[in-house]
């Protein structure tokens, strides 16, 4: 059943504990529906919000709202000391209940680096194979069209519960797939999740009947209506995991200690199998931390008694930094500039969404988009190291959005334009996620330090460059008319440096808090199966596992690491059984 009152919850003990909306939990159920499973999630759930249903208003639901937890950063060396907002979703679903739905999933060098730097062959590309598909069934796009050529079906799944879609055709669709035919730099590619993720294509998105779907819709509240042995607790934040005893010398982490309110009664809950910490790359090192299990230097500063010494909790943030980039655009044609400023055409797509789910309103930000790499002689690379995973694995994304699309620049009352965004996907950059106090209330200290290094600077650099190039393409001839205010101003590299430094901001996709590491490592917070170096009972599922941040959006990977730990998790319970059962009947 669904709770939203910690002192409804009917038992202290349950096989499971998650912490966090996240997909996990309901693949362990609906496997073997015999497992007693909680789910605590600190946020509301998504049932009925009608911006987190309407794809188009994803951009209302953070920052500065209720269901964002309205982190900031730090001030930023590498964004002039800016303080950026750093949005991650606090409802059932979690941040794919916020995010702005494209769906792509890495590349085969993303993957098959985590498979190396891991010891695992199991975190492969080839080996995910049955868990990218288990995930995705793909949805048809709202307006019906010929999607032949736009995605290849054969490398999708066919009845995972996740919608996956297209968008509806736009007016500039044309213009950007016949700038790829016109300039060889830009290629076609058919389907960015094949593994080779380089070229430019159609946007999957997960969105079905024109509306979002997350972990929440596809995962957690279908499994709340066919499981009676799940049980999901609402408005109730996690204060921190409690060590029960040991197991096998090791410390063991099964118990958690929660709240509905920084004032309110706590309570706490029993794990007989393991807890599950799904609660993000942000909350995640936190919860770890206000547990005894991080840096014991400083969980002591803090005034915490460290149990496990594990100096890589918190550490290893990556994120991707992003710009838009503006041009003028000479049209008739409405673009998402006109649903914002006419309140008249909203109305009548907000009617268009509510009676037949079809229209504008069922698109997110970039139809399109594509993925490319600085090339290898570059002299970017001369004194630097590459970060990029390999060939599939692209260095910048371009993002092609109809309608203005700026992060610092504001939307002006006249005119529609084109943006073509530029996030640097293969940064050197690394931040952290510390403590600022031992109040689990207390936001935790955001430093992802951003562009803090020369070579993510000259990425975004050589990709605003790639976006002018691709302007310039005779498609666009008699569309795009010009560049806008501070891309116009930006010509040398100091000066796009300096836009570069003005100008962006994160693109949301915060991993590597809790890296894994191979067993035995004395790096990395968790083990290639996601339990918690040094204890029993503990694992991590979330983005902050990571061990390099994929060259892609970040939710799919995320998915990606969910079902497979179903999976481990799963394994586990087996062997458990299987040795309980050995231990009652050996003599
Ligand atoms: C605005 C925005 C746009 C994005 N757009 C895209 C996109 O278009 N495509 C894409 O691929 N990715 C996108 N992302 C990123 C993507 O959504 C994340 O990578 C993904 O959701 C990460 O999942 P996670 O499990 O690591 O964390 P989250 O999704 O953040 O989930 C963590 C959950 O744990 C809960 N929680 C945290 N602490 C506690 C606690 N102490 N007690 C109880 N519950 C707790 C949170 O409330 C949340 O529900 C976007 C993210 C944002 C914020």
């Amino acid at each position: 059943a669904l709770y939203a009152d910690p002192s409804d919850v009917p038992r202290t003990v349950y096989d499971y504990v998650v912490i966090g909306g996240k997909p996990i939990f309901s693949s362990v159920q609906s496997t073997d529906a015999q497992f007693r499973v909680l789910l605590i999630e600190a946020g509301p759930s998504n049932k009925g919000l009608f911006d987190v249903e309407v794809p188009f208003f994803c951009t209302n639901l953070s920052p500065g709202t209720s269901l964002d937890w309205n982190s900031t950063t730090t001030p930023q060396a590498g964004l002039s000391e800016r303080v950026m907002a750093y949005p991650r979703g606090r409802l059932l679903g979690g941040s794919s209940s916020t995010n702005y739905m494209i769906w792509t999933r890495g590349s085969k060098d993303d993957f098959n680096r985590w498979a190396k730097v891991t010891g695992d062959q199991g975190w492969s590309w080839d080996a995910l194979e049955p868990f990218r598909k288990a995930i995705e069934h793909i949805a048809p796009p709202v307006d019906g069209h010929n999607t032949a050529g736009d995605i290849d079906p054969s490398v999708h799944g066919t009845d995972g519960p996740l919608g996956i879609s297209l968008g509806e055709s736009l007016s500039t669709d044309g213009m950007v797939t016949r700038t790829t035919r016109q300039l060889s730099e830009f290629p076609f590619n058919v389907d960015m999740n094949s593994g080779n993720t380089i070229g430019i294509g159609y946007t999957q998105s997960s969105i079905s009947d024109g509306t979002r779907d997350s972990s929440a819709t596809a995962y957690i509240l279908p499994a709340l209506s066919t499981h009676t042995s799940l049980d999901v607790l609402i408005n109730t934040q996690v204060l921190k995991i409690l060590q029960t005893g040991t197991d096998s010398g090791l410390p063991a982490f099964r118990g958690v200690q929660f709240a509905a309110s920084p004032n309110g009664r706590v309570y706490t809950v029993h794990a007989t199998k393991e807890i599950i910490l799904s609660a993000g790359a942000v909350s995640s090192p936190q919860v770890l931390m206000l547990s005894g299990i991080g840096n014991a230097t400083e969980l002591k500063t803090n005034g915490i008694t460290p149990i496990v010494d594990l100096p890589d909790v918190g550490q290893n943030l990556q994120d991707h930094p992003v710009i838009g980039n503006i041009f003028t655009v000479n049209t008739t044609t409405p673009t998402f500039d006109d649903i914002q400023r006419n309140a008249t055409l909203a109305a009548a797509d907000l009617a268009e969404w509510e009676s037949a789910r079809k229209g504008p309103l069922t698109q997110s930000t970039s139809a399109l988009l594509g993925w490319l790499r600085i090339p290898d002689n570059s002299p970017i690379f001369a004194n630097h190291i590459d970060e990029s995973a390999g060939p599939t694995s692209a260095h910048y994304e371009l993002l092609f959005i109809d309608g203005f699309s700026a992060s610092v620049q504001p939307f002006p009352a006249t005119g529609r334009f084109f943006t073509i965004a530029t996030a640097v996907v293969s940064p050197s950059a690394r931040g952290s996620i510390t403590l600022a106090s031992a109040d689990s209330f207390d936001l935790p200290i955001v430093n992802p330090n951003l562009l803090d290094n020369a070579v993510d600077v000259a990425i975004m650099r050589e990709a605003i460059r790639a976006a002018r190039r691709f302007a310039a393409a005779p498609a666009w001839a008699g569309y795009i008319t010009g560049e806008y205010s501070d891309l116009a101003a930006a010509q040398t590299d100091a000066e796009i440096d300096a836009y570069v430094r003005n100008g962006s901001r994160t693109i949301f996709h915060p991993a590597g808090t809790a890296r894994m590491a191979p067993f035995g490592a004395s790096h990395g917070v968790v083990n290639p199966d996601l339990t918690v170096k040094g204890t029993r009972g503990l694992r991590v599922v979330d983005a902050s596992v990571f061990p390099f941040i994929t060259a892609s959006h970040t939710q799919a990977p995320t998915y990606v690491v969910a079902e497979r730990a179903a999976h481990l998790i799963l394994q586990a319970a087996l062997v458990d059984t299987e040795r309980r059962e050995h231990e009652l009947v050996a003599p």
